[in-house]
């Protein structure tokens, strides 16, 4: 069985597609593990559907399954058109509703569910934090500066909240994200729904306007933009390799 391998902005994923539908949670702890694994933050799986151009599965590294992924949108759609499973423009089912997806070359734009404010007042470690859902649930703060990164609070707040953590700066017209990310349980180099989250709230709070440069820990800048009542997530795809896997499954 041969997958694909794809970066999306530095966070990772394993890609292949099927006609089988099934529970896939051991198959990503496998593909996903960095050294006995081919290695990636995810595990995406290609469906058929009747009505849109495919539905996915996605999978974090620990198996656990998650309603969305934005980096992981970006990365699928440029799997489905080089492929030829979808057009250039391609609506698909996620766990968190359609998303839409346009490909030009390698940069892919991402139009995420529109943003839910869950809460706006959780104080913790002396900063004020916002739950906000882009797909899947996040925390956000904004810092002075973001060089440090305490993982122990990060992972406090994941294990209380049930979410992913970010901590954002604005830094030199630029917003900057570093991301603990649920299922991965580490901080990853890049998590879209994370900066999308980061995004909204710097734009609710009137520090960003509608169009920011995004820099992730990988250093791969995005751009995130408002599109109505959604987000867009616009970046670079890279389909690094395709791996032939020994074992069989579907
Ligand atoms: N770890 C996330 C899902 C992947 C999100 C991230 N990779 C992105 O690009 O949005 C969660 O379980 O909520």
């Amino acid at each position: 069985m041969t997958v694909a391998k794809y970066s999306a902005s530095g966070n990772d994923f394993v890609i292949f597609h099927t006609f089988v539908k099934k529970e896939r949670n051991g198959l990503a702890q496998t593909l996903c593990h960095r050294q006995e694994g081919v290695g990636a933050d995810g595990l995406i799986v290609l469906l058929p559907h009747e009505r849109y151009d495919f539905e996915w599965q996605f999978y974090n590294a620990d198996g656990s399954v998650a309603a969305m992924c934005g980096n992981g949108s970006r990365a699928a759609a440029h799997y489905a058109f080089s492929r030829g499973l979808a057009p250039n423009r391609m609506r698909f089912l996620t766990g968190a509703g359609v998303i839409e997806a346009e490909v030009d070359g390698s940069i892919v734009t991402s139009e995420l569910t529109p943003p839910q404010i869950i809460d706006k007042n959780i104080e913790a470690f002396e900063k004020t934090w916002w739950l906000v859902d882009t797909g899947v649930p996040h925390l956000v703060a904004f810092v002075d500066k973001v060089d440090s990164f305490d993982l122990r609070e990060a992972r406090e707040l994941r294990r209380q909240y049930d979410a992913n953590v970010n901590i954002a700066a604005i830094e030199g017209g630029l917003l900057r994200v570093r991301t603990y990310e649920r299922g991965v349980e580490n901080e990853t180099l890049a998590c879209g729904t994370g900066m999308a989250a980061c995004f909204y709230r710097g734009n609710q709070e009137g520090k960003v306007g509608d169009c920011i440069a995004v820099m992730p820990a990988s250093g791969e800048r995005l751009e995130l933009a408002k599109k109505g009542d959604t987000l867009t997530l616009k970046g670079e795809v890279r389909h690094t390799f395709d791996a032939m896997m020994e074992r069989d499954f579907d």
